[in-house]
């Protein structure tokens, strides 16, 4: 059943790891496919193994590993999945979605959250980061959401709005700060889909979302950002571009696989780490009592 996480039992797995730090993060990090590194410039962390947590799922993913790790970034407490839910993994929406409301109830203002993506856009090179900029709920055009079922009013209304789910104030300053890092022609901004996945997309499927005007796709995100915004997290995201989406039916278009995601990933993870920590250290200026 979709929403087998009632407020209670997210309540009481916020509390067990509440009762085991003192840290208190107000920022929740999500690090996609190859980009768990993030989470390992985490300092003075406190670290919960997803299969300790009780009531907390665990990840199946290769290249995904399943670990909260609370700690510091740019002295702003956090706190960072390393390793998250995919609905390819047979887990429901609301379900790849609940550690984000864990981190509401632990106290988390901001939703950071990273993924790995084909590039739709022919201006993306492999290894390029978009800025998501908004997304298209596709699975939600059938119905499919993490918010589907009773809605609990403790987290938020019935019906949430999803304009300016991606805050632009932040994403500005992500872009500057990507001029200060003299990686402009490395960062883009655009809109990201999320598909079920697991098989990858056909070039009919990756035309059609082009058209729908779609610069990045992949299997995540759009469920943890809409249960985000439901109770009221300012949300940023981005999207590192593994591989560039194959729109032609001539044999040199590369076929997507997942090794080369990973791979990619973890090449470009040092950026990605550096771009969030910069972002971090910007929030941190505006929130003087941290
Ligand atoms: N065409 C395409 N290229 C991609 N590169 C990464 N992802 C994100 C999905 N990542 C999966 C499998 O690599 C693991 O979660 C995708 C995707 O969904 N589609």
């Amino acid at each position: 059943e979709n929403n087998t996480y009632s407020y209670e039992v997210i309540k009481d797995i916020a509390d067990y790891l509440l009762d085991r730090t003192t840290i208190r993060p107000l920022i929740g990090i999500i690090c996609g496919s190859g980009l768990n590194s993030i989470a390992d410039m985490i300092t003075d962390t406190k670290v919960f193994e997803y299969e300790d947590i009780p009531n907390f799922p665990v990840s199946t993913v290769e290249g995904h590993v399943g670990r909260m790790i609370f700690g510091y970034l740019e002295n702003m407490p956090v706190m960072a999945m390393q390793g998250r839910f995919h609905y390819y993994e047979g887990y429901p929406l609301a379900k790849c979605s609940m550690p984000v409301r864990v981190m509401k109830l632990v106290g988390v203002r901001y939703l950071m959250a990273t993924n790995a993506a084909g590039g739709l856009n022919s201006k993306f090179k492999v290894g390029d980061i978009m800025l998501v900029r908004d997304h298209i709920n596709i699975m939600g055009f059938a119905g499919n959401s993490p918010l589907q079922g009773p809605n609990d009013p403790r987290f938020g209304p019935r019906f949430p709005p999803m304009t300016n789910a991606y805050n632009a104030h932040l994403i500005k300053i992500a872009k500057q700060v990507a001029k200060d890092m003299g990686i402009e022609n490395e960062i883009h901004e655009g809109v990201y889909t999320c598909l079920g996945g697991p098989n990858y997309e056909t070039v009919a499927e990756l035309r059609m979302l082009r058209t729908m005007g779609v610069d990045a796709v992949g299997m995540s995100t759009v469920h943890e950002v809409i249960t985000a915004r439901h109770c009221d997290l300012t949300v940023f995201a981005f999207s590192l571009i593994t591989n560039k989406c194959a729109t032609g039916y001539d044999s040199s278009e590369d076929e997507a696989n997942h090794e080369e995601v990973v791979t990619v990933g973890r090449s470009r993870q040092a950026v990605c780490g550096e771009l969030l920590c910069r972002v971090i250290r910007e929030i941190a200026k505006e929130c003087p009592n941290k």
